[in-house]
């Protein structure tokens, strides 16, 4: 049996501006698919957990989503809920990609991060393996001034690379480091608590904004409607009927999204459909269909049916 006295449990988030690698990073340290990754900028939408399970720790990290500032409804949604998070959690995670100087959207973070006091922050260089050495150790000293200059200091700065995998465990280990002396807050096995249906729909529309470009990824939300079981199914060959709505704001967007004679469409279904088979480890029929909500960022009625 575990010893709780030599147990450390607790939460811990990554911040950064869009694209600074921050679902990556969480998979890589959970070693599981659960935060959904795109190389388009703030599709973190949702706060989803991944969760490590150790001997002597358990570590749930929250992925909160890109801070930047608000434009929209959504936009002020999202940085209220990262505020949340923050005071929330244990420790927190700032990243920094490696391939980039450290800007002002990073500064703009960090101001907002240092008003976090009692919250332990460590800095994360990330992508390291995009870069010469020199360069790592340039933006190491580039996030020091940082805080510096903000009158907090980072509990440890750390150079990571998650797909290379370097210095991931390392990571994992300063961050459960930071946290308190407690038994496990979730019971093992559990990789997230995030519901089945939130994540089925991040698949959908971590899909649908694959290859799309500009102003697109803000206009898409992803509702799933129904998820269920085909009746007259035998127990070894089941299969589940999901049926799910993209939304988009106007109708060119859905010419977009749909593509010639639907080709797009039919893309987007193939691809989640595999992704979530994996997830749920049963096979899927998925029925997509695309719908316009005008406006759909700044309708709070909207929003609320959208899950925000
Ligand atoms: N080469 C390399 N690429 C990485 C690494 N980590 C992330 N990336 C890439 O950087 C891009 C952004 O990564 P994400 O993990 O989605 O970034 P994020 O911070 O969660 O982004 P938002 O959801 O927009 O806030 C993706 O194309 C990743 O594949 C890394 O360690 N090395």
């Amino acid at each position: 049996m575990t010893d709780t006295s030599e147990h450390r449990s607790g939460f811990a988030c990554f911040v950064g501006r869009p694209n600074a690698g921050k679902s990556t990073l969480t998979n890589a340290i959970v070693g599981d698919k659960v935060a959904i990754t795109s190389s388009k900028p703030q599709t973190t939408r949702h706060t989803i957990r991944g969760i490590v399970h150790r001997d002597d720790a358990q570590l749930v990290l929250v992925d909160t989503p890109g801070v930047h500032k608000p434009r929209t409804l959504l936009g002020e949604r999202l940085n209220a809920l990262v505020q949340e998070t923050w005071a929330e959690v244990d420790v927190i995670g700032f990243c920094v990609p490696a391939d980039e100087p450290v800007g002002p959207g990073d500064r703009w973070i960090a101001t907002q991060l240092a008003t976090a006091k009692r919250t332990p922050k460590v800095a994360i260089v990330t992508k390291t393996d995009l870069v010469e050495h020199e360069t790592v150790g340039k933006r190491l000293l580039e996030v020091a001034k940082l805080a510096e200059s903000l009158g907090f200091e980072w509990a440890e700065i750390v150079p990571v690379s998650a797909v290379a995998g370097d210095q991931v465990q390392l990571l994992a280990d300063l961050l459960v480091g930071l946290l308190p002396d407690g038994p496990p807050l979730y019971p093992e096995g559990e990789l997230t608590d995030e519901p089945e249906l939130i994540m089925v729909a991040e698949l959908i529309r971590e899909a649908a904004l694959e290859g799309v470009h500009d102003e697109l990824p803000h206009s898409i939300a992803v509702v799933v409607d129904e998820m269920v079981p085909r009746e007259g199914r035998s127990a070894d060959n089941p299969l589940l009927d999901v049926h799910a709505s993209l939304y988009v704001e106007r109708d060119s967007q859905k010419g977009i999204i749909i593509g010639h004679k639907g080709s797009r469409l039919r893309d987007v279904g193939m691809t989640s459909r595999k992704q979530i088979e994996a997830l749920l480890g049963t096979k899927v029929h998925l029925d997509l269909r695309v719908k316009v909500a005008a406006d759909w960022q700044r309708d709070p009625k909207q929003l609320r049916k959208l899950g925000f």
